[in-house]
């Protein structure tokens, strides 16, 4: 084992970043890991092993790295409020002690994880039943809350087939096809603004979430909001597929949620654009949706219409997340 692994590395507060805490936030920034769920599972994964091989002569200082590795995992993508809520929740802990500490952000990174694998399954118990047999569903992106559904209504033996929007610029729509197809469920790749010439044939659209504000608003892929336009004027039903830690407690204190903008290199090759010194690029790689195109919201507590998000918050998140801001 490269015995760098063991030592600490740069960071930005006092000039060293674990191995394990730096690799996570390159991968989640570079998108090699990527899906608001498996952001959130990878960063409390990588706070869980940074805290059980954390040294600290003191309580402060045991804090202050704890909180160090927070804040570069949070800061590595500001859209999916799923990052930020699965590593406070990781990395919350209240012991006097170092070692009781330790213990402590080790068992709720544990929780979070194994209640993230759960989530994931009772939504797709939850979403299937919305999915009826013969059904064609049109899906956006890669989200694993959305297959689950898909997924789980195949199991039931439901005779479904699905269209997969490409979704540029990233095309996530490529790895979506690819789990379809290994899984047996046929499916049709489009374009994306082939939406609107395929809509009719549809008959229910489920999505994934990188963040569902207090107000119903949801945060998805760029491109949702046209689809869920499409599907609310063809009468097809929106469906969104959403763990409860992907909604937002900030929002309630009138955060807005930054929609983040990546690089122009992944709209446009740098070789085409160099001489076209007029031309600007702009990539938003997520949109907001309002509540009144979402006709449901599956989560694993319950399938809840868009104006139920401040209860979700309220009550099954409760204020603790946003107390820490
Ligand atoms: O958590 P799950 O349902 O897998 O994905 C949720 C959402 O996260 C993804 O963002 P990105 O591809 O990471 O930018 C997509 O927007 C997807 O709908």
């Amino acid at each position: 084992m490269d015995d760098r692994l063991s030592i600490n590395f740069w960071s930005p507060y006092t000039g060293y970043m674990h191995r394990r805490i730096f690799d996570t936030a390159e991968k989640i920034q570079t998108m090699e890991i990527r899906g608001a769920g498996r952001i959130a599972v990878a960063a409390a994964s990588a706070i869980r092993d940074y805290a059980a091989e954390l040294q600290a002569d003191s309580m402060e200082e045991f804090s202050r790295k704890i909180q160090e590795a927070a804040d570069v995992l949070i800061n590595t993508r500001p859209t999916a409020v799923s990052l930020p809520n699965a590593v406070r929740i990781a990395s919350s802990h209240s012991s006097g002690s170092v070692e009781e500490s330790r213990a402590e952000i080790i068992e709720n990174a544990e929780n979070f994880i194994k209640q993230a694998q759960e989530a994931l399954g009772r939504i797709g118990e939850i979403g299937a039943r919305r999915i009826r047999d013969s059904d064609v569903v049109l899906t956006h992106c890669n989200s694993h809350a959305a297959l689950a559904a898909i997924k789980k209504a195949f199991d039931q033996g439901k005779n479904i087939s699905v269209i997969a929007t490409e979704s540029r610029p990233r095309k996530q729509g490529l790895l979506t096809i690819k789990e379809l197809n290994d899984y047996g469920i046929p499916a049709t790749l489009i374009v994306d603004s082939a939406v609107r010439s395929v809509i009719k044939d549809v008959d229910i659209v489920i999505v994934g979430a990188d963040a569902i504000a207090v107000n119903g608003t949801l945060v998805n892929k760029i491109g949702t909001s046209q689809i869920a336009l499409m599907a609310h004027e063809a009468r097809v039903n929106f469906l969104v597929a959403a763990e409860t830690y992907k909604f937002s407690p900030d929002t309630i204190l009138g955060q807005l949620i930054d929609i983040e903008e990546r690089s122009k290199d992944e709209v446009i090759d740098p070789g085409v654009l160099k001489d076209m010194e007029n031309v600007t690029v702009k990539n938003p790689a997520f949109d907001f949706t309002p509540a009144e195109y979402i006709d449901l919201i599956i989560t694993e507590i319950g399938a809840i219409p868009p104006g139920m998000a401040y209860t979700i918050i309220k009550e099954h998140l409760g204020w603790k997340l946003a107390d820490l801001r």
